[in-house]
Formats: C-alpha cells, sequence, structure tokens
C-alpha cells in the first residue's frame, strides 16, 4: 500500500442476509471485492450477520427463537450456540472466501483489542448487547498493514459476558469508530417503498414516516434507525444495496447513486 492509499478513509461493509447459504453469491461477491481492493487501495473492513445460520443452527439443536422489534430475544444459554454460528462458522466462511480471493484477511469479533465495548442493551431481550464506543487501534494497525478484518457481530461485555450484537448496529458503530464510509449490503435492492420500488434517497423524516406506516420493518427498521444515527455522526450518507448484483456493486462502493438507497439525515 502506497502512503498515498493508507491515507483514503476506511470502508465498511456489512454483509447479510442469505448470502452465507450460497457459495456462488460469496465467490462473485469476493471477485468483486478483490477488484476493489486492489483498485481502490482503500483500507476495507467486512462486518458480517449471519442471521440464517442462527436459526439453522437453533432449529437442528431443537431450540426456538422469537425476535422483538427485529432484535433476537437470546436466552443466556443459547448464546454459546449463537456464538459458535456468527464468531465461529460465519467468520470463518467469509475468512476463507478472501483466502480463496487473495486477500489477507483476519477474523475477529466485537471485543478484540477493544474494538468495540459492549453492555447489555434490555433485560427483556436477555444476551443481546448495544455499542458504546470502542478502540480503534487494532483495527487501524491491521488496516494499515493492508489486511482485511473480518468482524462478526459477537461482543463480550467488561465483566466477560459474551452478548448477539445487530450485525447492522455492529456495522453502524465500527463505521462511527473508524470514521468511515459504510455501505450495508443485504438480500433486497434498496429500501423499498410501499409499491415494492427501490427508494434511491431517503432522509430522515421519509425514514420515520415509512416506519411509521409498517412499510420499513423488522430487520430492514433495526437497519435504517442504525444508519440514520451513523448519518448524523458521521456526516455523510450510508448506502444500503444488494450483494446479488456483482455488477452493480462497484459502483455502489464508490458511493455512486444509481443502486440501492442513499440513507442521510
Ligand atoms: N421497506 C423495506 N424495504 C426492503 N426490505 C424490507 C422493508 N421492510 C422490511 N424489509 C425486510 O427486511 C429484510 C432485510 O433486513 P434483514 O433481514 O435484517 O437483513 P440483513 O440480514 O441483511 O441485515 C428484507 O429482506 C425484507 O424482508
Ligand atoms: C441481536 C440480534 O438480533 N442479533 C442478530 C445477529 C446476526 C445478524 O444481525 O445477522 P443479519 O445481519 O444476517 O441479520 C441475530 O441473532 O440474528
Amino acid at each position: 500500500m502506497t502512503t498515498q492509499q493508507s491515507q483514503l478513509s476506511p470502508l465498511v461493509i456489512k454483509l447479510g442476509g442469505t448470502l452465507l447459504e450460497s457459495d456462488k453469491a460469496l465467490a462473485a461477491l469476493f471477485t468483486t471485492l478483490k477488484t476493489f481492493f486492489d483498485e481502490s487501495g482503500r483500507p476495507l473492513l467486512l462486518v458480517h450477520g449471519g442471521g440464517v445460520l442462527v436459526d439453522n443452527q437453533l432449529k437442528a439443536m431443537g431450540l426456538t427463537s422469537t425476535k422483538k422489534d427485529g432484535l433476537r430475544v437470546t436466552p443466556f444459554d443459547q448464546i454459546p450456540v449463537i456464538a459458535g454460528a456468527l464468531a465461529g462458522t460465519a467468520n470463518k466462511l467469509l475468512l476463507a472466501q478472501a483466502i480463496a480471493h487473495g486477500i489477507n484477511s483476519v477474523g475477529l469479533c466485537l471485543a478484540d483489542g477493544g474494538l468495540c465495548r459492549v453492555s447489555q442493551l434490555d433485560p427483556e431481550l436477555g444476551a443481546v448487547g448495544q455499542i458504546e464506543g470502542g478502540d480503534a487501534t487494532l483495527v487501524s494497525t491491521l488496516l494499515q498493514g493492508g489486511f482485511l478484518p473480518v468482524v462478526s457481530s459477537i461482543g463480550i461485555t467488561f465483566d466477560g459476558q459474551l452478548m448477539n450484537v445487530n450485525a447492522d448496529q455492529a456495522a453502524t458503530a465500527i463505521a462511527e469508530i473508524l470514521d468511515a464510509d459504510l455501505v450495508m449490503l443485504s438480500d433486497v435492492s434498496g429500501i423499498l417503498d410501499g409499491k415494492g420500488q427501490r427508494i434511491a434517497e431517503l432522509n430522515e423524516a421519509d425514514a420515520l414516516e415509512l416506519m411509521k406506516q409498517n412499510i420499513i420493518k423488522d430487520g430492514m427498521a433495526v437497519k435504517v434507525k442504525a444508519a440514520l444515527k451513523a448519518t448524523k455522526t458521521l456526516g455523510k450518507p450510508v448506502a444500503v444495496g444488494s450483494w446479488r448484483y456483482p455488477e452493480q456493486l462497484l459502483s455502489l462502493l464508490a458511493g455512486e447513486s444509481e443502486c440501492g438507497t442513499r440513507i442521510s439525515h
């Protein structure tokens, strides 16, 4: 990496949805990420979810799971299984893709190097964490070294309790800690209006109205609320788009507006 490249602001990409279930989609995405990584020279960090893997793992063990306002209720006796699915399987599947595409990467969770300070969000949700600041030192060192950090949304509280953090909230918090640009990739082409059409630009007032009308709901409401907070802290828009169209990804990552939804306040 040249001096000029290392001065470019980092880009945080959040990966979610059913991506981890498709080797073909993963390979296409990492082919594009490798091109972007090499050509832009920008420091890049991935934050990932894996809610579908968690669902499958809990089901395979005969356990049930519910969500409240888009967040998984996480009984304390389920957190070892959920941490295994997210910080273990999901994280290492992504690391494997990075390695197979020639990207030198490091798998982390929110607790590594004190990246994110995590505390319990709401006793009713059990082992679900919220992030209040953190320390960029370790990750900045990795980015400067040309590594791709791949971060799962498992955190650890000060007293050593594993916590399940929503991955959108994790991604926005990390973007804030690094003062980075943020792109969130999901199953959908962007945020959709009441007619199922992609919304190109979404401001806070319109987002709040669409949430009130229950047009933006469930996991997307969690994502939009987290993105709105991040746009204020970062002073720049946050993009929500799809990992399904690798041909559109480079323009989305470059901040062009013909695909996805740009959220601003
Ligand atoms: N207005 C909306 N526009 C797009 N998706 C929406 C909307 N409201 C709810 N959703 C749902 O939110 C999902 C994306 O949120 P989520 O499943 O949490 O994604 P991810 O796993 O990528 O974080 C979509 O697949 C869709 O089912
Ligand atoms: C508290 C909470 O809801 N945690 C999420 C963490 C994973 C996640 O957010 O995954 P996606 O990005 O794929 O949705 C969960 O257990 O599903």
